[in-house]
């Protein structure tokens, strides 16, 4: 559905992703993991058409993302960045009814759908009247992913959508987030530091390390093959709670 052919992407002074060729394919879960600049923001920037390459091709479905076949294809995906990326000016309502207005959906439908995102990322429905300057860092993150997923698009490209949540919060919605997965079919690239969640949500991990991959497969392939030693150490830094003393 997504494919990144030998992008080559600078920003002044940084080469953020080297001859790069990635393939994500419909339906299934990729999550992009590696240290911190290693350019895994700046695969989804390129997927959004919110940077351009340099050098190579970006195409979504089979066809070059041109000015021309942006508008359709953003219409097909929710995209969480990593601060949430809310509209400071509006409300989180606001926000969240921003495209479904675009797409013509009723006042009513609008509500509902917000009501029963509000009740599966856990937040107070009296939250949507607050504007993000108003909102906790993990209550801005949850309604930038209602945000994502109002209008149910067949992709997700998710940046660090659960970063800010408190660690329950974030078991919880680890669990839904997986459960919308497989169920609806959404073709997803999850950008996470945790390599404990990019497992648990995804069935293929992509290890980035400046600007380059390092290692592309199962979470089972990378702990059984290391492709070197960087990723070995990118695993074993997982910190597990220590045993407690007598
Ligand atoms: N707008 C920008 N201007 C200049 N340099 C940038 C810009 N955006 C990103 N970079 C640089 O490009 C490189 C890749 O950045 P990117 O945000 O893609 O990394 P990342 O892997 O997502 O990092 P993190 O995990 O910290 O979010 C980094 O060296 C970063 O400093």
């Amino acid at each position: 559905m997504f494919e990144l052919d030998r992008v080559q992407k600078s920003y002044p002074g940084v080469v953020a992703l080297e001859d790069l060729s990635l393939r994500f394919a419909r339906g299934r879960v990729c999550a992009l993991i590696g240290s911190s600049g290693s350019g895994k923001s700046t695969v989804l920037r390129l997927l959004t058409g919110l940077v351009r390459p340099d050098r190579g091709k970006v195409r979504v479905d089979g066809k070059p993302l041109t000015s021309a076949s942006l508008q359709s294809a953003r219409l097909r995906l929710g995209y969480v960045i990593q601060e949430g990326g809310l509209f400071p000016h509006l409300t989180a309502q606001g926000n969240l009814a921003l495209q479904p207005r675009y797409l013509g959906w009723t006042q009513t439908r609008i509500a509902g759908r917000c009501a029963e995102l509000a009740e599966l990322v856990r937040l107070p429905v009296s939250v949507m009247q607050r504007y993000p300057a108003e909102l906790s860092g993990g209550q801005r993150q949850r309604v930038a992913l209602m945000r994502a997923l109002m209008t149910d698009p067949p992709a997700l490209l998710l940046d660090e959508p659960l970063g800010a949540l408190d660690p329950i919060v974030r078991h919880e919605l680890q669990s839904q987030l997986r459960t919308i997965f497989e169920t609806l079919d959404k073709t997803v690239i999850l950008v996470t530091h945790d390599v404990a969640e990019a497992a648990w949500l995804a069935s293929r991990l992509v290890l980035m390390h400046d600007g380059r991959i390092v290692q592309d497969g199962t979470l089972a392939d990378l702990q059984r093959d290391p492709a070197s030693a960087y990723v070995r150490r990118f695993l074993d830094s997982a910190r597990r709670l220590p045993e407690a003393s007598a």
